[in-house]
């Protein structure tokens, strides 16, 4: 199993006080702000590219080359580069790799991949082999090293009359290492640095910028000019510190560059402020910060630089830039300042740059003994975040708790241990009031200057949980109170104030999944605050707004090496359905595999499937109707196939009883309702001329919905299939050998629709002829669409149809077998024609089905029917009711 048996709570609260003065007093004293550096917005079209390499398993450092000569050999046009998921980039990043394989393979440097390897495996093998060779003596910080000891290599040069260089020391600094040793082995001063993130501020509307600030903290002085605690927010919650060890480069960027003479230089090395530059040094122990690093985009990063104020007379005007961002290893980059404007003694040499070299310690390497850590930190957008971080064995039967369930066990041991009876006690007001006096104490005031702390809670906001089915059903009227939202994304559920927003599918977190290494629980709190006093922190009049927010995390712990291990694709449908759907692998080295992604069917070749408007007669249709048809009175016409009564209820869940006859028609052998073909289409299909006797067919219910002839609207709610995916599904490799898996990420009802079975459309005949020219290949399993084969008597090859989702297909491709108690049936849906030869195929929940669990369904396969044109496999499905005699047999004289 891949879970790590540890996991970390972070309990984080944010108080957003919109008060920008009090805020940048209660971060710390001796910050300044120094500048706002933003660099070049990058063209999102690069960002495109790599990350559809990254998917692949190149990194960034690979593509790059390869696509910049390529738009050179395209005139940077990008259409062709583009065009077919990047197949022209793929293949020039492959033929680049073989080449450098081909060079390095010169010096037997390498360790040849196996023959067999798959071409994405082998490459990648290649990648990482180009890697390690080009940076052997690499000096940059290692990830992988323990914090303990990171070694840095520091080299220092001085530039000498004749345009060369001297180098004059080189040394290995040890960091984060006791001081002694440190300054044994170099005179250069050595800073720690923190990386911190704050939630940037939602209420503006606008895309919140990005910030980068660098905390350096100087141990040779012993000061520490950190601001109180560290906050990590999702997006970078995989860095916690880092170090920094400053060098100067000349302005061509090359090596490092110091004064021949240290001394007129302040140790540590000194940076000048504009203006009068005589008064106005600042050490590079400058406190710096890193806010919002996402590596995913530095578009609109900001570097702030925070000073000592006593030296800063005004905000550094010159300029910070942050080079070297590899996207692929965040755990080392630069950060380079450049002074532009000064001159003097003490300055920097006009014109030279310095540049500090950063590495980032992910949270794993950088533990502390201690299981439990608090962090405060605040905004410049008016946040107080409060993190507790907790740290302890993860139980192997450990799920997500709900929001409620927690708050009420709390409030509980709150009640029982510490006897905290106070009637209108809570953990929600709890958790504000260390806010409040984070806040107070950080500016020097009390609560008592007119308004009492019960003042504070006059306005509380009052959470109310709406039942997670109200949510799913999304038709419930949202007033106040909390939505626990059922969208889980990457293992996230979110909850979120309904305060003031209209009810709406709440914005997913977008956690990368390899950032989710720790179950984090975020309780956000947003108030506008009284303008009465500045000092106040009470929450503001009737007038102001407050909402609540509140996000549920939980996270797989990764280890390194899964991390490293792990393939995860965002989105595997390419932008083609209503939401987006990851495929992960945590198990295996298997890439996505190969096809094309289609969210509707479409027709191979011989398949006779046309949609006519003219063969919808007006029973088959409601073109009378307006508005939504299922809260009419009386059913329409399209409720005639399921007997005059809907079978969908508001919300597109199937009623209960039409769910159940469908699952009872498909499942217990004796009740199996079949009817058999005087010539069977699959029997023909094996031998055209011997026609074999028909084994039989599932007799199936339809379900008809409205279409393009009704008169209802677009949103009716017997319009749910044509509509196409909406819950949050993974693709995911199962660890019980099956291959691919699909699974839900949130919470589903019973009778919820999950997808349709999308492929190509072929004949049994074709399918046929793909199955003998493929043996041995691996096929999806294909479905025939038989459910109404037994009323038109004989049918033509054209009109006998299946969907074979090999080659094209959408999610449901992926979805398992399971043998009888499967959570998914599969129910034929009319939509564009009343002719039963086509139909959709759409899975819907036979029950209730938990967030994360394998989405199956019975294949109805006969595992002794050895004449079947698709191979049996040999079933895992793991159900008590396994009908695969062979592998039951297995797993029993296993056992
Ligand atoms: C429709 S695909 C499902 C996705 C597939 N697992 C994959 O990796 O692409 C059907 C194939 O999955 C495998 N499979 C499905 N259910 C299985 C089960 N219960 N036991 C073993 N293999 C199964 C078989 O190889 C089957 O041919």
């Amino acid at each position: 199993m891949l879970l790590q048996n540890e996991v970390v709570f972070v309990y984080s609260f944010i108080l957003l006080v919109g008060s920008k003065g009090l805020e940048t007093r209660a971060f710390s004293a001796v910050n300044v702000e120094i500048q706002n550096y933003k660099l070049m917005a990058p063209n999102p079209k690069f960002a495109k590219a790599y990350k559809a390499m990254r998917a692949l398993g190149y990194p960034q450092h690979i593509v790059k080359p390869v696509l910049k000569s390529l738009l050179d050999v395209y005139n940077q046009n990008w259409q062709h580069i583009e065009d077919q998921n990047y197949t022209v980039l793929v293949d020039a990043i492959l033929e680049s790799e073989e080449c450098k394989e081909r060079e390095q393979q010169k010096f037997h440097l390498v360790d040849e991949p196996e023959e067999d390897e798959p071409p994405l495996k082998k490459s990648r093998l290649r990648s990482q082999a180009v890697q390690a060779l080009s940076s052997p003596g690499d000096s940059s910080p290692s990830f992988k090293g323990t914090m303990d000891k990171p070694v840095h290599h520091v080299e220092y040069v001085i530039p000498e009359s004749n345009g060369k260089e001297k180098m004059i020391e080189s040394v290995h600094v040890h960091l984060f290492d006791n001081e002694t040793e440190a300054k044994v082995l170099s005179p250069v001063p050595h800073y720690r640095r923190e990386v911190k993130t704050t939630t940037p501020n939602s209420s503006s509307g606008s895309k919140p910028k990005k910030k980068i600030h660098v905390s350096a903290h100087d141990k040779t002085n012993e000061s520490d000019l950190l601001s109180p605690g560290t906050q990590l927010n999702e997006n970078c919650d995989t860095y916690t510190s880092c170090s920094i060890v400053p060098r100067m480069v000349d302005e061509t960027g090359k090596k490092e560059l110091l004064p021949d003479d240290l001394s007129e230089l302040e140790v540590p090395l000194s940076v000048v402020l504009p203006g009068d530059s005589s008064n106005a040094k600042v050490h590079i122990s400058t406190s710096l910060e890193v806010i919002d690093l996402d590596m995913e985009d530095t578009n609109n990063v900001e570097l702030l630089t925070q000073g000592d104020s006593s030296n800063a007379k005004e905000p550094f005007s010159t300029s910070l830039e942050l080079i070297d961002l590899d996207m692929e290893d965040p755990s080392a980059f630069s950060l380079c300042y450049e002074d532009e404007s000064s001159s003097g003694k003490d300055s920097l040499p006009q014109g030279n740059r310095l540049e500090y070299e950063c590495s980032v310690a992910t949270k794993e390497e950088n533990k502390s003994s201690t299981s439990s850590q608090i962090d405060i930190a605040s905004s410049s957008s008016g946040e107080v975040k409060l993190s507790i971080i907790y740290e302890s064995s993860l139980p192997s039967n450990f799920c997500i708790p709900s929001l409620d369930a927690l708050f009420r066990r709390m409030e509980e041991k709150l009640h029982k241990s510490y006897r905290i009876n106070q009637s209108g006690f809570s953990v929600m007001n709890l958790m504000k009031d260390i806010c409040e006096g984070f806040l107070a104490v950080g500016t020097n005031t009390t609560l008592d200057d007119g308004v009492s702390s019960a003042d504070a809670h006059a306005n509380p906001v009052a959470p109310r949980i709406l039942d997670t089915q109200d949510v799913l059903n999304r038709n419930v009227s949202h007033q106040v109170g909390f939505c626990v939202a059922p969208n889980i994304s990457l293992g996230s559920v979110e909850f979120q104030s309904l305060n003031e927003a209209p009810p709406k599918i709440p914005k997913f977190q977008s956690l990368n999944c390899f950032n989710l290494s720790r179950c984090k629980i975020d309780l956000t709190m947003q108030g506008s605050f009284s303008e009465r006093n500045k000092n106040s922190l009470a929450l503001g009049d009737q007038k102001s707004s407050t909402s609540t927010s509140m996000v549920i995390v939980q996270t797989q712990h990764f280890s390194n090496d899964m991390l490293s291990s792990a393939y995860y694709i965002d989105d595997i449908t390419r932008g083609e359905e209503n939401l987006e759907i990851s495929l992960i692998n945590e198990i295996n080295n298997e890439h996505q595999p190969i096809f094309k992604y289609i969210p509707r069917n479409i027709t191979y070749q011989s398949a006779y499937v046309k949609f006519l408007l003219a063969r919808i007669s007006d029973e088959n249709c409601c073109s009378n109707c307006f508005g939504d048809c299922l809260s009419s009175k009386i059913p329409c016409a399209c409720a005639g196939e399921t007997g005059g009564e809907f079978a969908y209820m508001p919300g597109g869940i199937v009623k209960e009883k039409f769910l159940e006859d469908c699952m009872l028609m498909n499942r217990s052998p004796q009740q199996k309702n079949l009817f058999y073909c005087q010539e069977c289409p699959l029997e023909r299909s094996k031998d055209k001329n011997l026609s074999g006797k028909c084994k039989g067919h599932l007799v199936r219910k339809f379900i008809k919905e409205c279409w393009y002839k009704c008169g209802c609207i677009k949103d009716c709610g017997n319009r749910v299939v044509q509509r196409g995916i909406t819950c949050k599904l993974q693709v995911f490799m199962t660890p019980e050998g099956k291959g691919w898996g699909l699974r839900t990420l949130e919470d589903l009802p019973k009778g919820a629709f999950i997808c349709e079975y999308v492929g190509e459309i072929v004949t049994n005949m074709e399918l046929f002829d793909r199955n003998s020219q493929h043996t041995g290949k691996k096929h999806t399993y294909p479905v025939l669409l038989d459910a109404d084969w037994c009323t038109e008597g004989v049918l033509k090859d054209e009109e006998a149809l299946c969907l074979d989702a090999t080659f094209y297909g959408n999610v449901a491709r992926f979805v398992n077998h399971r043998c009888d108690d499967a959570n998914l049936v599969e129910i034929p849906v009319e939509v564009e024609t009343p002719d039963h030869h086509y139909y959709h195929l759409a899975f819907f929940t036979t029950r209730k089905v938990d967030a994360f669990e394998e989405l199956t369904w019975d294949y109805g396969i006969d595992f002794s029917d050895h004449t079947h044109p698709v191979k049996a496999f040999k079933c895992g499905c793991g159900s008590q009711f396994c009908r695969d005699k062979k592998s039951l047999k297995s797993v029993r004289s296993r056992g």
